[in-house]
C-alpha cells in the first residue's frame, strides 16, 4: 500500500517513518495507552537506539516498527511501505534477546532456516554457501558445525545475527540482543555489531537498557519516557569513529552518558543499569 498524501513527502526521506503513533493494550476490560504520539524519523543507514524505563515500551514500538502490532493511531512506513508490507518483502530482520536457535541443528544449518522457508527456487548449494559467507561474516566459519549447546550465548547470538543477515534485509530491529550476556561479552559483542553495521550498511534500530551500550553504538538515542509512553528526547551521539575499547574512556562519552542518565532520572524512574 502507497503512504497516503500527508505521508508521502516525510516517509519518503527517511528509511523508518512514524507519526503519531499510539498503542492501546487492552485488559480484563480496560484499556490501557501504553504509547501515546510517536514521532520517529530514520535515515537509511542510520543506527538509533530506544532507551527508557523497564516497561515504558520500548519491545512495543520495536514490534509496532517491525509490523508485528498495528498501532491504534498513526502511519509508520518502512522504506515507503507499511512495516506489514516491508516485512513480507523480507525488508526487516529481527534479532531477540534470547538467540532462539533450533538445538538439533548446527550453525550452519541454523543459519540456513529462514532461507530455506523462504527462498524455495533456490538450490540448496546456494542456501549452504550463503549461509557459509554469513558464519564468516559474524566470525564463526570454524563453529559451522557445532550446535548450539557447544556454543558460548555470544556466540549463539552470532549465529541468530548471521540468520538475520542471511536474508538481507534493509533493516535490522533488535530487541536487547546482548541483554543476557556478560559485561565483557557484551562490549565485545558491541564492537562486532559496529564492525557489521559499517560493512553492511543496514539501517539498525536497537532497544536496550544500557547507557553505556546506547552511546558506543548509536549514531541516535531516543530516550522514552512513562506515562504513557513518548520520546522525551532525541539525542545525537557524536562519539567519534571508529567506535573501539579506548572510545569508553574518551570525555564524549562521558558527557553523552551523563546527559542520558540525567534523562533518564528525570521523573522517569530511571531502571537503566549501566
Ligand atoms: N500483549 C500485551 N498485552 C497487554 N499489555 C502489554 C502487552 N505487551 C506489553 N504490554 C504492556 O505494555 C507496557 C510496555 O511493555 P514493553 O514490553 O513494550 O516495555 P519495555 O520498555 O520494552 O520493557 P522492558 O524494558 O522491561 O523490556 C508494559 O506495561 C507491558 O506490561
Amino acid at each position: 500500500m502507497p503512504p497516503t498524501s500527508s505521508a508521502t513527502k516525510d516517509s519518503a526521506a527517511a528509511h523508518i517513518w512514524a507519526k503519531g503513533v499510539s498503542v492501546d493494550f487492552s485488559h480484563a476490560g480496560q484499556t490501557n495507552r501504553v504509547l501515546h504520539n510517536i514521532d520517529m524519523s530514520i535515515p537509511r543507514g542510520g543506527f538509533v537506539s530506544l532507551i527508557g524505563p523497564s516497561g515504558c515500551g520500548k519491545s512495543t514500538l520495536l514490534k509496532v516498527l517491525a509490523g508485528l502490532l498495528q498501532p491504534a493511531e498513526g502511519e509508520v512506513r518502512v522504506a515507503g511501505v507499511t512495516p506489514a508490507e516491508a516485512a513480507r518483502q523480507r525488508r526487516i530482520g529481527l534479532v531477540f534477546q534470547e538467540a532462539t536457535l533450533m538445538p538439533w541443528k548446527n550453525a550452519l544449518d541454523n543459519v540456513k532456516v529462514l532461507m530455506e522457508i523462504a527462498y524455495k527456487d533456490r538450490s540448496k548449494e546456494d542456501i549452504t554457501q550463503r549461509a557459509t559467507e554469513m558464519l564468516r561474516l559474524v566470525g564463526l566459519e570454524k563453529a559451522a558445525l557445532k550446535r548450539p549447546s557447544q556454543l558460548s550465548g555470544g556466540m549463539r547470538q552470532r549465529v541468530s545475527i548471521a540468520r538475520a543477515l542471511a536474508m538481507d534485509p534493509e533493516v535490522l530491529m533488535m530487541d536487547e540482543p546482548f541483554g543476557a550476556l556478560d559485561a565483557i561479552t557484551r562490549e565485545e559483542m558491541s564492537e562486532f555489531l559496529l564492525e557489521i553495521w559499517q560493512r553492511t550498511g543496514k539501517t539498525i534500530v536497537f532497544v536496550t537498557h544500557s547507557i553505556d551500550e546506547a552511546v558506543f553504538l548509536s549514531r541516535e538515542v531516543h530516550v522514552m519516557g512513562t506515562g504513557p509512553a513518548r520520546i522525551v528526547e532525541t539525542m545525537p551521539i557524536t562519539l567519534p569513529y571508529p567506535r573501539v575499547e579506548e572510545s569508553y574512556s574518551l570525555p564524549e562519552f562521558a558527557v553523552a552518558s551523563g546527559r542520558l542518565r540525567r534523562l533518564l532520572k528525570d521523573g522517569h524512574g530511571s531502571k537503566a543499569t549501566s
